[in-house]
């Protein structure tokens, strides 16, 4: 072998150096950037870089922002192509997590499915995060799925850490808005995505809480990554964006 040619640089320490060795043994490199190799990338590079999971926040929401009706229910906003969607997001990512309160208000699978219903070949470990128990018969234990993992704990960064000691790289945060207020709180949501319904309630809870915002020039604000209609529905991937940043991470 005479060459190598790569296209994204290895961020993890325990890997990185790979180039410097092949030149050093007589093996020309070229580091040749493509960005569509910078974008399969992007999450695991996020994740080795920040020694954490690359988190994504998914709402689906009403067109005024809420995420269920005043009297908690919420099954179902956004549609069947929606719905599909964030399936197919779950069996892509390592773990999905939500809070007590929503175990208690929509008892929640949490698998990934087919759209026939059936399970998706790759299982997301199911995270329960919150210091209620879960009820023996909550449908996150007695139907088939991922490994379920309890975390009794309102400490984001202790979610966080037990989850990489397990080497999840992407976490998917399914709310509610309690939990995803912690983890916008917390400054370490790398993607939102949002699903946004033709809906109107015009009562119930938002799909997040206060976030310390009072004032305009405070707002949190991301990059839209990407828009899509998915049947009536629409889904803006945004992301975040080091001069957008949370003040938390700023300072960091
Ligand atoms: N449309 C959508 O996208 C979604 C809608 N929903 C809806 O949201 C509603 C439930 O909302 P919510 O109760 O906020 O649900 P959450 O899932 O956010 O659960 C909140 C509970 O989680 C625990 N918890 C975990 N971490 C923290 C933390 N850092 N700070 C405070 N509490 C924490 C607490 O319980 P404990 O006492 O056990 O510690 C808290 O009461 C339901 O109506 C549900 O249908 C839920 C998910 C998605
Ligand atoms: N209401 C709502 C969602 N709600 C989320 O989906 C969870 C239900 O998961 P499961 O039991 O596995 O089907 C629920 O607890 C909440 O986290 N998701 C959406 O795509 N659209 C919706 O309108």
């Amino acid at each position: 072998m005479a060459e190598v040619v790569y296209a994204v640089a290895d961020p993890n320490p325990v890997a990185a150096g790979g180039a410097d060795y092949l030149d050093a043994h007589g093996v020309r490199t070229e580091l040749r950037p493509s960005d569509a190799a910078t974008e399969l990338t992007h999450a695991w590079a996020t994740s080795a870089a920040a020694g954490r999971p690359y988190v994504i926040l998914k709402t689906a929401t009403t067109l005024d922002g809420r995420v269920a009706a005043a009297d908690g229910t919420s099954r179902w906003i956004t549609g069947p192509e929606a719905r599909a969607h964030a399936h197919e997001v779950r069996a892509a990512v390592d773990a999905i997590a939500v809070g007590t309160g929503t175990v208690a208000a929509d008892d929640p699978i949490l698998t990934a499915r087919r759209p026939d219903g059936g399970l998706a070949d790759h299982q997301p470990l199911r995270v329960l995060v919150g210091r209620r128990e879960v009820p023996d018969d909550a449908r996150l234990r007695t139907e088939d799925g991922g490994e379920l993992v309890h975390l009794a704990t309102h400490d984001v960064a202790e979610v966080l850490a037990a989850l990489a000691a397990r080497e999840v790289r992407t976490l998917l945060v399914e709310g509610g808005p309690t939990l995803a207020t912690a983890f916008l709180d917390a400054g370490v949501v790398d993607e939102l995505h949002a699903y946004v319904a033709p809906v109107l309630l015009g009562a119930g809870p938002g799909a997040v809480g206060d976030l310390g915002v009072t004032t305009i020039a405070d707002a949190l604000r991301w990059r839209t990554h990407d828009a899509r209609r998915l049947g009536e529905d629409v889904l803006l991937v945004a992301r975040t964006h080091p001069s957008l940043a949370h003040p938390s991470v700023q300072e960091a």
